[in-house]
């Protein structure tokens, strides 16, 4: 279990993370999901007692990372794959990381073969490619058969296999009951992962719910009208409508209110369909002003 309770971090004057609260539940998966630069690095690492709370708590499994006595046995967590002493094999890598929180020899073995490297155990860490630094990052995590995981944007750089083997073996760690935190800036990534979103933007937590939910937030009628002039007049009558060729697009309204305000209004309709916004659409609309350098903030800036 997971458990930040009012965490906020301030470098100089900038906040990274604003009052953040939320829990992570054991046996699913949980998507930390906001634009770059939303904190969810520095929310990661605060977590693991690589930077300092201005203020609040992040715990793990109800205690902080520096009460901890063997750390690698409660959580294990993939952050920077390149971060390995390049000379150092990675056998011993795994080594000096078992060694240095009482964890039995055999466990490298068995965590070089879980993540397939078996073959290359005794290769130096330093030429390895971003996929094979990214499983020996991965081995690194589960060394010590922690409750708790963490994986900071984990598919980054990895060919369609090695997305395809992340996304199962998160999967199945969230099937064997563990705590599983896994960040990215892709909805799209997270859709096929997680059970779970907590997105982020500027630091403050934006969404907290299933993925389910989220999808079913996004939720539009789209009101085809015979008379493309009558699209504006319509949408005159519907905050937050929007004219689309010869349609209106209607958030968090039902199909009967706009049919009744049609026929009140004398417009004929030629379809009125309930649709299902992509959680991409949802994402966006949630962090629309939350994008530290989108097109969006740009376009504000006056940058064409
Ligand atoms: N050591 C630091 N000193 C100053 N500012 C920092 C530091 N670390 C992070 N920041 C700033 O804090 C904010 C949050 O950064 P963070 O890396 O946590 O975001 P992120 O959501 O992980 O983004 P990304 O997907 O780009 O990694 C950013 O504006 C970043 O520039």
């Amino acid at each position: 279990m997971i458990t930040v309770r009012a965490l906020t971090k301030r470098f100089g004057e900038k906040i990274a993370v604003d009052q953040l609260t939320f829990t992570v539940p054991p046996g699913t998966v949980t998507g930390f999901l906001g634009p770059n630069g939303a904190g969810k690095s520095t929310t990661m690492r605060m977590l693991l007692g690589l930077d300092r709370p201005t203020s609040g708590t992040a715990l793990l499994d109800g205690k902080r990372y520096a009460e901890l006595r063997w750390p690698l046995r409660t959580v294990g967590a993939l952050l920077d794959a390149k971060a390995v002493h390049p000379g150092r094999s990675a056998a011993k890598h795994l080594l000096a990381m078992a060694r240095s929180n009482d964890i039995p020899d055999r466990r490298v073995d068995e965590v070089l073969a879980t993540v397939g490297l078996s073959d290359v155990a005794g290769k130096r860490a330093g030429q390895f490619s971003l996929g094979m630094a990214q499983r020996l990052g991965i081995a690194g995590a589960l060394l010590g058969d922690p409750a708790v995981l963490l994986f900071d944007e984990p598919v980054n750089g990895l060919d369609p296999d090695g997305v395809r083997w992340v996304r199962q073996l998160i999967r199945s760690l969230a099937a064997e009951g563990r705590t599983i935190l896994v960040s990215s800036h892709l909805m799209s990534e997270m859709q096929l992962t997680a059970d779970h979103l907590l997105v982020i933007g500027k630091g403050r937590l934006l969404a907290d719910a299933p993925l389910t939910e989220l999808l079913a937030s996004g939720a539009v009628v789209r009101v085809r009208c015979a008379d493309r002039g009558d699209c504006a007049r319509l949408a005159a009558h519907l905050p937050g409508a929007r004219v689309e060729g010869d349609s209106v697009l209607v958030v968090d309204a039902s199909v009967e209110s706009i049919g009744d305000l049609a026929f009140e209004l004398g417009i004929r309709l030629h379809g009125l369909s309930e649709e299902q916004a992509s959680l991409e659409q949802a994402y966006m609309e949630l962090t629309a002003d939350a994008v530290e350098y989108g097109a969006d903030s740009a376009r504000k800036a006056g940058v064409r």
